[in-house]
């Protein structure tokens, strides 16, 4: 039995001293490591298990932490944290005060830069490029490791068109495995898996055009093969590609086979690479799936609707109209300041268009829904999936900005259904036909309403749901968060019934000002709660209101401070925010001595 190599590496310096002959041996203990480690405590899984060649090799040859390596994304990085002195900790990966799932400078002086969301990698290895020649520093490597589903959105061009003329000293590695989260799509696609096809071009691939040293492409699971190659890269000058084909899910069957579903698979058999076999329990559906089924059935009917996701149709469910309307829906890759202004030409021809991006990464495309949306007043239904808290994911992914950057924004509508129903009738009543653009938001994972699919209703733009009567204090609400509300007050109710009443406000714009009106004037304290950041959002909202009409009723805000929450799962988080429901029962209490 050959001695356990990976238990021997603590950091990469030890790495470096193996022979490379054990390299084998040590990438294989790496796989098996992560698979143990995510079929337990889930999280990524394919695009490490196809990087951990790569991230050997890397290590093996470049001097980290000296040498300068930036992931992007960073969902493939499990292999770096472990043999980057995290393994003993790998346990805690995404959990509350536990590892981060993507880089993270903080953790460890070999994450160069925090990542999560795409595309970034290279415009910051060029950064920490010049800096360094800036200081006359010419021995430092600098080296961006980005897929093919990153590399094609507008960010990554960008930078690719900088680094060109710079003559730094950067190494772009791009980790070519055909696929996203979903297939890749587009014609830079196209272009790489014929550049693979052919094997090595001999000139003219696009990145020496752009004035790259390109070589490639190389099989990304042999290691002497990448090892040589960046051996011969490190003492080339100025800005390099290494084209590297590698398999998504490399080394477990399954992950290989259904690479979409292993991407993050949740927990599963590490021996077999087996699903944990789903309960027979009916459960509510996802509202991504509450989205994507009614957009389909909406879209029977009225054949002006056209759906767009930059990169998620298997993660929004844009995938059902994808599948039942090809030639009207849209995967547009990584490019949600494309899918925008896509999303804004097309209604300028009348087109029904609902534009699904998830909060988080809508904040990538805010001057395309300023300028060449709501400045013009086009129609767009954009539907935020992923707002609020989303959990594991931590910091770089809860979309929390989302009520505060759109609520700015003239022209604009903003909705968040309180349940499936409500997103199902909002959907509805978009594609009938609205004067102005509307974001519709609502949050990861699953509603608590079995019989959702309802005959459609319309709901009137600007009107307010008051969900309860009661006496002094009103408490109000926007999007799901309301079900924390209605827990808090049944759970305080038997002690003081009639004290409490309870709105949803729905829309945040137009605001049901009668109503506000109507709240102020009744209750004594205003309590507003939102899954979102209290600066700028409901919370904001409603003390500008009482401002500009002269209330000097209290008002107690309810939301994330100002802050970056980390990861957790969803009610660890929304507890430490102050938006669980029974923080909203304390925040309660503390007023009912007062009324
Ligand atoms: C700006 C942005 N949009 C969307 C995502 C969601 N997302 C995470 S990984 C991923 C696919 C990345 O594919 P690729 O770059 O090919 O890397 P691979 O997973 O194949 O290693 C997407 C779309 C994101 N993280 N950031
Ligand atoms: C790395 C990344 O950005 C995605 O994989 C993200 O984690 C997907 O989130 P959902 O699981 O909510 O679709
Ligand atoms: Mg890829």
């Amino acid at each position: 039995m050959p001695k356990n190599l990976l238990h021997t590496i603590q950091l990469p310096k030890d790495l470096r001293k193996l022979p490379e002959d054990q390299l084998p041996q040590l990438t294989q203990e790496l796989r098996d490591f992560i698979i143990n480690a995510v079929a337990t405590k889930e999280g990524h899984l394919g695009a490490s298990l196809g990087v951990a060649e790569l991230t050997v090799a890397l290590h093996f040859v470049f001097n980290t932490p000296k040498d300068l390596l930036v992931w992007d994304v960073g969902h493939q990085a499990y292999g770096h944290k472990i043999l980057t002195g995290r393994r003993d900790n790998f346990h805690t990966n995404r959990q509350l005060g536990g590892l981060s799932g993507f880089p993270k400078r903080s953790e460890s002086e070999y994450d160069t830069f925090g990542v999560g969301h795409s595309s970034t990698a290279i415009s910051a290895a060029l950064g920490m490029a010049i800096a360094n020649k800036l200081k006359g520093d010419t021995t430092t490597q600098h080296i961006a490791v980005v897929g093919d589903a990153s590399i094609a959105s507008g960010m990554a061009f960008e930078a690719l068109n900088h680094a060109g003329v710079t003559n730094t000293n950067l190494l772009v590695i791009l980790n070519d495995n055909a696929i996203g989260i979903d297939p890749s799509v587009g014609a830079l696609k196209n272009y790489l898996t014929q550049v693979n096809l052919d094997g090595a071009p001999e000139t003219d691939t696009i990145f020496e055009a752009l004035s790259f040293n390109y070589s490639g492409p190389v099989d990304g699971h042999d290691l002497s093969v990448l090892i040589a190659a960046l051996e011969r890269l490190k003492n080339i000058e100025g800005p390099k590609v290494l084209h590297v084909i590698t398999k998504k899910g490399k080394g477990l069957r399954q992950a290989e086979e259904d690479q979409v579903k292993y991407h993050a698979p949740g927990k599963f058999d590490a021996k077999t690479g087996d699903l944990h076999p789903r309960s027979n329990e009916v459960l509510p559906p996802k509202f991504q799936d509450v989205f994507g089924k009614t957009l389909v059935e909406l879209a029977e009917k009225n054949k002006n609707i056209v759906g767009i996701t930059p990169a998620m149709p298997t993660g929004s469910s844009l995938k059902f109209m994808m599948e039942a309307f090809p030639d009207r829906a849209f995967d547009v890759g990584i490019a949600e300041q494309h899918a925008v202004t896509f999303a804004a030409g097309l209604a300028t021809q009348g087109m029904t268009v609902f534009c699904n991006i998830y909060a988080t990464f809508l904040q990538r495309a805010y001057d395309q829904v300023i300028h060449d949306v709501c400045l013009q007043k086009l129609p767009v239904i954009f539907c935020l999936d992923r707002a609020g808290i989303v959990g594991e994911d931590g910091a770089t992914h809860h979309g929390i900005f989302d009520l505060a950057h759109l609520r700015s924004i003239p022209n604009l509508i903003v909705f968040a259904p309180r349940n499936e129903i409500e997103l199902r009738n909002i959907l509805y009543t978009a594609q009938l036909g609205l004067e102005l653009p509307i974001a519709i938001r609502y949050p990861r994972g699953r509603g608590n309403i079995l019989e959702w699919e309802h005959p459609f209703q319309t709901i009137e733009i600007g009107k307010a749901a008051p969900l309860k009567n009661g006496g002094d204090i009103g408490v109000l609400s926007i999007g799901t968060v309301a079900n924390n509300v209605t827990e808090a007050i049944t759970e305080i109710e038997s002690s003081s019934a009639e004290k409490i009443a309870h709105y949803d406000i729905r829309f945040l714009k137009p605001l049901d000002t009668g109503l506000v009106h109507k709240i102020f004037s009744n209750h004594k304290h205003i309590i507003t709660v939102e899954d979102g950041v209290k600066k700028g959002g409901l919370g904001s909202t409603i003390l500008e209101f009482a401002a500009e009409n002269n209330y000097e009723n209290p008002v107690k805000i309810l939301g994330i401070p100002d802050e970056f929450p980390e990861q957790g799962t969803v009610e660890e988080l929304q507890d430490m925010v102050g938006i669980s429901s029974s923080k909203i029962v304390e925040a309660i209490q503390s007023l009912l001595p007062a009324v």
